[in-house]
Parts: C-alpha cells; structure tokens; sequence
C-alpha cells in the first residue's frame, strides 16, 4: 500500500482467541502477526488475547509479571518488526500479588515504554470487577507524529476518561478490547461518539472467535476526528491497516473548535 508522506500507519490485529488453543502457542501467533506488520508504525493487539477478556476462571492461572513471557515475546516482536506496539492488555500479577488488566505499549527498540492499568472494570458483582484491581490514572503515549491516549473495553463507556486524556493531549486513542457481539452495536457507536466529540483518531482493536461461551464482536473499527469511517473487519480473525494524517486532528479541532467551548470539568 502506497504511504503518504508524514501519515502514520496502523495495524489492528484482531486476533482469534480459541481456548483449545494453548497460550504459548497463541503467544507466537500473534508474535509473528506483529512481525508481519513490518513498515506499519503503530501495531495493535485487542484486549486480554494471551487468556480471554472472558476466561474470568483463567486469569489467576494467566498472570504474569510486566517481564513475563507475553511481554518479553512483545518486546521481541516490536523490535524485530521495527514497530510501536500497543501489545494489547494481560493478566498482570502485580508485586502486592494483585491481577490487573494491563495495557502494555512497545516502542520500537523493544523498550516497555508505557503500561496502562484499566480504570473501569467489567462484571458490576463479578469477574473482572471482582478479581481484577482498577487502575486510577489516565495515561498518554507520547509516538513521534501522534499522542496515543489509551483506554480499554469497558473503559469506552466512560466519556470523561476520553476528555482527561484530550486534555493531557492525546490525537489517537486506541482501545483494545474484548467486546461481546451481542453488544456490537455500543462497540461501534461509542468508539464512533468519542472520535467525533474529541475530535480524535480511535482504533478500536475487537478479538475474534469464541471463549468462555461469549462470542466476541470482532469488528475492530477506526474512525477519524470527524467521525468517518477509515476501516471496519468483520467477525473473524483480520488485521486492519490504515494510514493516519496527525495533522487531520489539528485541522477538525481548529475548523470547529467545539472542545474549546466546554465550560463543565475544566
Ligand atoms: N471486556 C470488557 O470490558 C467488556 C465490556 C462490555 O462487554 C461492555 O461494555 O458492553
């Protein structure tokens, strides 16, 4: 695919997660899928891939310190490939032993440049709202031609992280997820409502297949700062690449500058 001078390109790999499928050998699958995406600048692997965001019985079994084997087989795979990698989020065994839903992003020497711990924890009475701690800051990336702003899953209900992380200057927010498909239609309308009321890129990365008796959505989307549609996959396992312009985020925001006309929370 012809790139345009000073776009970024970004590849959401929605992975299938089948739970016959042993996590090591998941683990190099997707390893590989990251290898292939070479030439890409910004990779990205959906939420909970390495166990299930649903495999609620698996994540104490799953978790794994920030230098365990996911994240050493991630950093390999960012440096190899030459990409920043959003590796998507794991069961993270903290050093007080307790399980979070963790972000990891690679730079493209392999360095764990970023961790985001999940703030809004799915299940209300059980699973991960239950087993899991919440994160409790916001977090940004910092890439060369765009500001990542990270959220994962749940987290995209919840309008107002999206404002802390516009205010802390994320353009692009990437969320991860596992993102049943009896809800697909919240999937796509709220990643749509935070592009268009942040005025920002959303690459929202969907997994694939079935685990734990819920089927996912898949559907992994990217929208701009107005709201269009650059890509959409479909049920199964797929990887999306698009081109981002940066400067498209400060042309929308300039052109109907909405976000300067908040008067609540700021
Ligand atoms: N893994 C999740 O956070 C699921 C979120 C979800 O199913 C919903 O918000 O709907």
């Amino acid at each position: 695919m012809l790139r345009v001078v000073g776009t970024v390109r970004a590849s959401l790999i929605q992975i299938n997660v089948d739970p016959q499928e042993p996590v090591a050998e998941r683990r190099a699958r997707a390893a590989a899928l990251v290898q292939e995406q070479a030439g890409s600048d910004l990779v990205v692997l959906p939420e909970l891939w390495h166990v299930g965001a649903f495999a609620f019985e698996s994540f104490a079994a799953a978790a794994e310190p920030l230098d365990g084997p996911t994240a050493r087989a991630m950093s390999d795979a960012a440096r190899d490939a030459g990409v920043w990698l959003h590796a998507g989020s794991i069961v993270e065994k903290a050093l007080d032993g307790a399980l979070c839903n963790t972000s990891l992003v690679f730079s493209p020497s392999g360095e764990l440049a970023r961790t985001y711990r999940k703030i809004h924890r799915f299940g209300f009475d059980k699973g991960e709202a239950v087993l899991m701690t919440a994160g409790t800051e916001p977090v940004t990336a910092p890439l060369p031609d765009t500001t990542l702003g990270l959220a994962t899953c749940y987290d995209l209900r919840f309008p107002e992280l999206f404002r802390a992380l516009v205010d802390a200057g994320a353009q692009t927010f990437v969320i991860p997820a596992g993102w049943p498909a009896k809800r697909r239609a919240h999937w796509t309308l709220l990643a749509r409502a935070r592009a268009v009321e942040n005025q920002s890129y959303v690459l929202a990365c969907g997994t694939a297949g079935t685990h734990a008796g819920v089927e996912q959505a898949g559907h992994s989307v990217v929208f701009d700062p107005w709201g269009e549609t650059l890509a959409e996959a479909g049920p199964g396992e797929e990887v999306l690449t698009v081109d981002l312009d940066p400067a498209r985020v400060a042309k929308v925001r300039e052109e109907f500058p909405a976000l300067k006309d908040r008067v609540l929370g700021r």
